[in-house]
């Protein structure tokens, strides 16, 4: 079996080369532009959308077979034409320039293979079975999206900001990871599936507080046993 290395790269303004213009290549292409690279498509004939994409200026569509100098200076190279021998000679340019290759139906020859993904804001969900059964890999994404939901947008932006805040009133290490753990607790996702997640927002920003060095957290006794990360005020030892 092949251990593949699971990678998020960022691919913005790269240049990007797909060798064919099928249903396939839309695929591949339609992933490479919603990370923003600089996409060719090389093949004679393209799908309506492939078109439509080039006639926006979103996307170069050069109109002919492919030739070996199409790969040079790309990034990644995608082989995904109907014709073997093209895909076999899309894979022996691109190697023998040390690029990265995806060749659509020759899995043993990716260096790469592209994962079946869901987007929805900061979070990017991507699903592989080691280039064996791509089919899995889809239904499975659709499962897992089935389970989060599409409120985890707004969830996330709010745990970047809860997350900033932890790491700038919390010295302790220990104490900033129980304060974000309690973020991801089981039932705080559950939460957002269900859309109901604002009184749990009120609940860890208070949280916080009490865990925090502002002096006006100090004074109760109450607070300070929830906020064992606490400065303890000057006072503490004549109390
Ligand atoms: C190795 C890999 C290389 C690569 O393309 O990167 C590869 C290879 C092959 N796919 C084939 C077939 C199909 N692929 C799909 C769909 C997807 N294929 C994708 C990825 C990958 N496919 C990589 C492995 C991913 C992993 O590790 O799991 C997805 C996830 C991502 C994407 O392409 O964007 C996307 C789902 C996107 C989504 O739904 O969101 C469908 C379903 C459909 O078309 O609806 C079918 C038809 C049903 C079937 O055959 O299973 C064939 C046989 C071709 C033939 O028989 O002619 C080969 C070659 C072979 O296996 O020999
Ligand atoms: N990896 C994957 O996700 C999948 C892979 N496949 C495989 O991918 C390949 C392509 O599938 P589809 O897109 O459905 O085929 P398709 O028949 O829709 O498209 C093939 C494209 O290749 C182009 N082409 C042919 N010769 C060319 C050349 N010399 N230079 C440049 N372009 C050339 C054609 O003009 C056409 O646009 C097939 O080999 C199929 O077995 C199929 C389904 C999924």
């Amino acid at each position: 079996m092949r251990t593949l290395y699971p990678m998020m790269a960022d691919i913005a303004g790269r240049p990007c080369l797909i060798v064919g213009g099928g249903t396939v290549a839309e695929r591949k292409a339609a992933g490479l532009l919603d990370a923003g690279a600089a996409v060719t498509v090389v093949s004679p004939d393209v799908t309506p959308r492939i078109a439509a994409w080039a006639a926006e200026g979103r996307l170069s569509h050069i109109s002919r077979a492919y030739e070996s100098a199409d790969g040079e200076g790309m990034a990644l190279v995608f082989a995904a034409t109907d014709r073997p021998d093209v895909n076999e000679r899309v894979h022996a340019d691109a190697t023998s320039r040390g690029q990265p290759v995806n060749v659509a139906d020759r899995p043993e020859l990716c260096s790469f293979v592209v994962p079946a993904v869901w987007r929805r804001g900061h979070l990017l969900v991507a699903v592989s079975t080691s280039g064996t059964s791509p089919m899995a890999s889809a239904r499975i994404r659709d499962r897992i999206e089935a389970a989060i939901g599409d409120g985890i947008d707004a969830f996330l932006e709010f745990a970047d900001e809860y997350r900033r805040l932890v790491q700038a009133r919390v010295p302790d290490p220990a104490r900033r990871k129980e304060l974000l753990g309690r973020l991801f607790a089981d039932e705080a996702l559950e939460l957002v599936r269900a859309g109901r997640w604002d009184s749990m927002r009120a609940r860890l920003l208070a949280g916080l507080e009490g865990g925090t060095r502002m002096p006006s957290a100090a004074r109760s006794g109450e607070e300070r046993e929830g906020g064992e990360a606490l400065a303890q005020p000057d006072t503490e030892g004549s109390e």
